[in-house]
C-alpha cells in the first residue's frame, strides 16, 4: 500500500468510527461520554478511537485519534492534540493479540452491566442470542482501567469463544467484530439479548436450548443469515 492509498485507509476508517459512535447513542447504549468505538485501518499496524471525555455531538472523522498498535497517539495526525479514549489500551491490546478482530467496543449499557455487577454468564434461552453470539455471552475478569489488564482479560475470554461480547466484572461490555460495524452491532445485540433474559428470569424459569439446536441456530445465521455480500461471511 503506498502513501496515498494509507491515507485514504486512514480517511475512510475515522469517518466509519466518527459515524458508528451515534449509534451508541441511537441505541441507548451510553450516556453522556462514555463508551467507545475504535477501527483497525486495514492493511496497517494502526487504529483509530474517539477522543476522550468528547461530547457524543462533537465527534467528527477529524478529531478521531489514530493509534499505533501500542496505543500510541501518531504524532501530528488529526486529533492528536487531544487524549485518546481511557479505554485506548484495552483496545490496543486486542487489535494485538487477536489479528482477526476490525473493530472493538465498549459500552455502559444497563442490564449488560447489571449482568456484569453479578458477574453473571448471560445463558442461551433464546434463539437470538444462540444467532448472534453461538451460546452464552461469558464474563471477564474484574480489572481496573490503566493497564492492560482490561485487555488481557478481554482477549483471554474470547480467544476461541463464539461470542463477539464479553461481561466484564463489575464494568461492563466489551464487543469484537470483523470490523467496527460488526463490533456495534454486537453492543447493540447484547444489551437487547441482556434486557430480555433479565425480564423472562423474572417471570419465571428459563427453559435452556440444546447444545445441537445453538450449533445449528448458530452456523445458519453466520453462512445464510443476510447477504453474501456482509462483512462476516
Ligand atoms: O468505562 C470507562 C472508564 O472506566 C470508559 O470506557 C468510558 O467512561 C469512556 O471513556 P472515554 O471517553 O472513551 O475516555
Amino acid at each position: 500500500m503506498n502513501a496515498d492509498e494509507l491515507q485514504a485507509s486512514i480517511d475512510t476508517v475515522r469517518t466509519e468510527v466518527a459515524a458508528l459512535h451515534a449509534e451508541l447513542v441511537r441505541y441507548g447504549l451510553v450516556v453522556w461520554t462514555g463508551g467507545n468505538v475504535s477501527g483497525r485501518v486495514p492493511g496497517a499496524d494502526l487504529f483509530v478511537i474517539k477522543p476522550s471525555g468528547v461530547s457524543y455531538d462533537d465527534l467528527e472523522p477529524g478529531n478521531m485519534i489514530l493509534c499505533d498498535l501500542d496505543g500510541t497517539v501518531v504524532p501530528g495526525s488529526p486529533g492528536s492534540e487531544r487524549a485518546p479514549s481511557s479505554d485506548t489500551a484495552a483496545h490496543a491490546y486486542v487489535y494485538r493479540h487477536m489479528p482477526a478482530v476490525g473493530g472493538v467496543v465498549h459500552t455502559h449499557s444497563s442490564y449488560a452491566v447489571a449482568w456484569a455487577a453479578r458477574g453473571e454468564p448471560i445463558p442461551c434461552v433464546i434463539t437470538a442470542m444462540a444467532d448472534e453470539f453461538g451460546g452464552p455471552i461469558p464474563v471477564g475478569p474484574f480489572a481496573i482501567i490503566g493497564d492492560d489488564s482490561i485487555g488481557r482479560g478481554i482477549v483471554e475470554t474470547l480467544t476461541g469463544h463464539r461470542s463477539r461480547a464479553v461481561l466484564m466484572q463489575n464494568h461492563g461490555p466489551f464487543t469484537i467484530g470483523v470490523n467496527a460495524k460488526d463490533a456495534v452491532k454486537a453492543a447493540v445485540m447484547v444489551e437487547d439479548v441482556a434486557r430480555t433474559v433479565h425480564h423472562a428470569r423474572q417471570a419465571g424459569e428459563l427453559i435452556p436450548i440444546p447444545q445441537e439446536a445453538i450449533d445449528r441456530l448458530y452456523d445458519r445465521y453466520q453462512q445464510v443469515y443476510g447477504q453474501r455480500t456482509d462483512a462476516r461471511r
